[in-house]
């Protein structure tokens, strides 16, 4: 027994003798408040005990009352009780209705005889001089009076729930009580008991207490559960420096206050009349916070607090989407509910939500599945590549819904793609400028392909000259005919580069030459077209600032935001090495020119002796269709699309990496080993570590035609050996590709780079078995290696140059 004298495991044990079996039904009824006790749930209690078990009890109660009544004659009425008790035991139909009346006999007062029932866990005495029962449930039991209790100074667990209990002063008796449930009760007082001193968890829900009172001797309360009680106004907690869960639910608050900065973590203030969230902005520790079914109308309120994983707020009457934004910086919110709220009806709501809270795992009870997040996320923000290709299918499908037209001169095919050269940079970075320039000097060879645009044209720019200026809605409609193979929008002006645009200038027999952003370049991957990027970057930003406010085009931010974008482009640059065949410093607009001239010219594999009749880069004009032949020469025997299958074919077998890739990657490795010493390379380092932006190809490096021949001869062999019928009765020499050689003297002006022969013999890796024939070593293997080589080599780029111009094509306007 749980008193401070006598023995309490023989106590016990003699009173449960006394009770004899009727003991048996409560201990059930003990057992499981015991559980329900351990979840201690922060919301409204449920209803006591079932009917039976708690007139058990009341019957062991009655009798015992009875027993007491007819003392003196002890033995006799002792008997008598038990009689009575077995009568009543055996007979359980009848008991029922007799039950019934019984209940209304019970007075409410707690006997010793069942607290001994009720009592369990024996362990050591607060003071650790004895062993005694530290539990006590006796919930459901219809007490009024539990004045008995205060003898049980031991007790550290005590569970009244469900009971008619109004004064609770007993517990002032028990120093070592930790847990407290007079849940369900007729309490009106709050915490009339002089405190234990390490009192940890009160449930005091569903009584009648309508105020609050000082706490601040209970400073050990950690959890606090006053809910479906008439309190309106929180108060006497400063003090409760321990206290991490309070439940306040089902009251009359109308506004949170007195919590000032203590260390709760979870709050329920559910069913309240609370209109908005204040005073709770030094509950730093907050981690749950339910404020359900209350009149909330903003979110405001719940910004700052860090730590917080769950908000409730079902039933309010928050109706703004911009309300998000008070919580959209929460790092650990992962349950948010706002069901029964006027937000709800906004048709984007869910993905909104879902977008601004991007770590939320539930919404509205309901698990966020991942495809939900990708969705929001390429609906609200979507990532560069999925807006290329939501740009990219635009086209095609309103293309696609035209009467087809075949766009013969572009048209993509076996043989090289079309050729286009294409400057990316910043806006005004001068990559029009130097667009201009260079169709101006190599005019035999391109053309400048003038966007549309449906921005008004700056002073001094000609229309189709700079760019093709069309209203918004007739851009709109180009766009609904599928004009357009790309489209972007920057500073609220649209601009695109049209089908037409392109397929006339390759009619004429030229390549183009056009200039975008970084977003347009994206849309143009996804195309057909397989053109080459130039990067036009000005790298001192202050200088290229100055330039863009010099020009009195642009307002502070769109300067501010062309200004960023230089680092973006350096960043892609990086990122994906690659992605731009060549970067051009911008910052002297004639050294860039000088630059971008000489790459084009490697480009095109022209040599000095090809250069001089190019049109002088100053605006000096040349006749083009001199220079248009002189160049061409002995090509025009030979169809562009047999020249352009032979230019994939050999860029099929040729293993050598263009200057470009091998430096790329030696800059990949250099960056590698230097982090991996703890260096971070500046990123003009990275950039432009190379000097001078090489060309893709050198033009020592062409192939001779005798060089070219052999390998073709090499392809066919092996192609001979895996296919044996159909190539058995070509001749090594005279086969079809040797015959071919003989009739392409243009070949001797491809920009071509010869895999070395010699070089594969050496390779190691291409060493044949030793039944293969020398001729199977030499050609099946270097085949197999380059196929492999190609399929598996990240970023390699198959286009050894820019392709060739195509000639065969041209129509004839005269
Ligand atoms: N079809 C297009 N797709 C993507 N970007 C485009 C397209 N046409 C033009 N742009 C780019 O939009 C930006 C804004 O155009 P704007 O005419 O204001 O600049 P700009 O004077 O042409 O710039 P720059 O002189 O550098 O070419 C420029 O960077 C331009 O290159």
């Amino acid at each position: 027994m749980a008193t401070s004298g006598g023995d309490p495991q023989r106590r016990k044990t003699t009173q449960g003798g006394v009770s004899g079996a009727r003991g048996g039904a409560h201990s059930v009824l003990v057992r499981s408040e015991k559980e329900r006790w351990s979840s201690f749930p922060m919301g409204q209690r449920l209803m006591g005990p079932s009917r039976p078990s708690s007139s058990t009890f009341l019957l062991q109660q009655i009798i015992h009352h009875r027993h007491q009544e007819s003392e003196p004659g002890q033995e006799e009425t002792e008997s008598l009780a038990m009689g009575e008790e077995e009568e009543l035991m055996d007979s359980e139909e009848s008991s029922e209705s007799e039950l019934l009346n019984l209940e209304g006999e019970f007075d409410g007062v707690l006997r010793e005889e069942a607290v001994a029932e009720a009592l369990y866990h024996l362990g050591r005495s607060g003071p650790g001089t004895e062993q005694v029962f530290l539990n006590l449930t006796l919930s459901g039991c219809d007490l009024i009076d539990i004045s008995i209790l205060c003898g049980y100074v031991h007790l550290q667990t005590l569970d009244l729930s469900v009971n008619k209990i109004g004064d609770l002063s007993c517990v002032s008796c028990m120093p070592y009580l930790l847990e407290l449930n007079a849940s369900q009760n007729r309490l009106t007082t709050f915490f009339n008991f002089k405190p234990p001193k390490n009192l940890k968890k009160v449930d005091f829900s569903c009584n009648q207490i309508s105020k609050m009172g000082d706490l601040s001797s209970y400073q050990a309360l950690t959890k606090l559960i006053l809910d479906s009680n008439a309190i309106e106004e929180i108060s006497g907690l400063e003090l409760c420096s321990s206290l991490t869960h309070l439940s306040l639910a089902k009251n009359k608050i109308t506004t949170i206050s007195g919590l000032g900065e203590l260390p709760i973590k979870i709050l329920c203030l559910s069913h309240n009349q609370i209109e908005k969230i204040v005073g709770l902005e030094q509950l730093r520790s907050l981690k749950i916070v339910d404020l359900s079914y209350n009149q909330i109308k903003s979110l405001q309120g719940l910004e700052n607090h860090d730590f917080l994983e769950v908000i409730n707020l079902e039933d309010n009457k928050i109706s703004e989407l911009g309300e998000i934004e008070y919580i959209e910086n929460l790092p650990l919110l992962r349950i948010l509910n706002l069901l029964k709220n006027p937000i709800q009806e906004h048709c984007e709501y869910w993905f909104f939500i879902i977008f601004m809270l991007l770590r939320l795992t539930e919404l509205d009870q309901k698990n966020i599945k991942v495809e939900e997040k990708v969705l929001a996320v390429n609906k609200y923000n979507p990532p560069p590549e999925v807006v290329a290709a939501q740009d990219h299918l635009t086209h095609i499908v309103h293309s696609v819904m035209q009467p087809q037209r075949i766009f013969d001169s572009t048209l993509p095919s076996l043989d090289a793609p079309y050729p286009m050269l294409v400057l990316v940079g910043p806006e005004a970075c001068g990559k029009r400028e130097l667009a201009h320039r260079l169709c101006r000097q190599f005019s035999t060879y391109f053309r400048y392909g003038a966007c549309h645009t449906s921005r008004p044209p700056y002073f001094g720019e000609g229309d189709r000259v700079d760019y093709q200026f069309v209203s918004e809605e007739d851009f709109n409609k180009m766009i609904n005919m599928g004009k357009f193979i790309l489209t972007y929008n920057y500073n609220d002006h649209n601009y695109g580069l049209s089908r037409d645009t392109i397929e006339g200038i390759a009619r004429d027999g030229l390549a183009s030459c056009v200039h975008m952003e970084i977003e347009g370049v994206r849309s143009l991957k996804l195309t057909y077209f397989e053109p080459r990027y130039i990067l036009v970057l000005p790298l001192n930003k202050k200088k290229y600032e100055g330039h863009l406010r010099r020009k009195g085009l642009f307002s502070r931010v769109e300067i501010d935001f062309a200004v960023s974008r230089v680092d973006h482009y350096i960043k892609i640059n990086q990122k994906s090495p690659g992605f731009f065949d060549a970067v051009i410093n911008a910052d002297d607009m004639d050294a860039a020119y000088q630059q971008l001239s000489q790459l084009v010219q490697e480009y095109l594999g022209l040599g000095e002796d090809t250069a001089p009749r190019l049109a002088p880069p100053a605006g000096v004009k040349t006749p083009s269709r001199k220079v248009k032949k002189s160049v061409r020469g002995s090509c025009d025997v030979m169809d562009s699309t047999d020249r352009n299958f032979f230019m994939r074919l050999w860029t099929r077998f040729s293993t050598k990496k263009t200057p470009m890739e091998e430096s790329s990657i030696e800059r990949q490795y250099e960056a590698a080993r230097q982090a991996l010493m703890g260096k971070t390379p500046p990123h003009f380092t990275l950039l432009f570590q190379r000097g001078s932006v090489p060309a893709p190809l050198d033009n020592t490096h062409y192939a001779s035609v005798s060089e070219l021949q052999k390998i073709f001869e090499i392809c066919e062999e092996s192609f001979k050996i895996p296919f044996k019928h159909g190539w058995s009765n070509m001749d090594t020499h005279g086969g079809k590709y040797s015959e071919l050689f003989h009739s392409c003297p243009w070949l001797k002006e491809l920009p071509f780079e010869s895999p070395r022969i010699n070089d594969m013999k050496d390779d190691k890796s291409l060493k044949a078995p030793q039944k293969m024939s020398i001729q199977y070593e030499k050609v099946y293997l270097p085949h197999r290696r380059y196929t492999i080589s190609l399929m598996t080599h990240p970023g390699s780029n198959i286009k050894p140059s820019l392709p060739p111009i195509p000639q065969g094509r041209r129509y004839n306007s005269s």
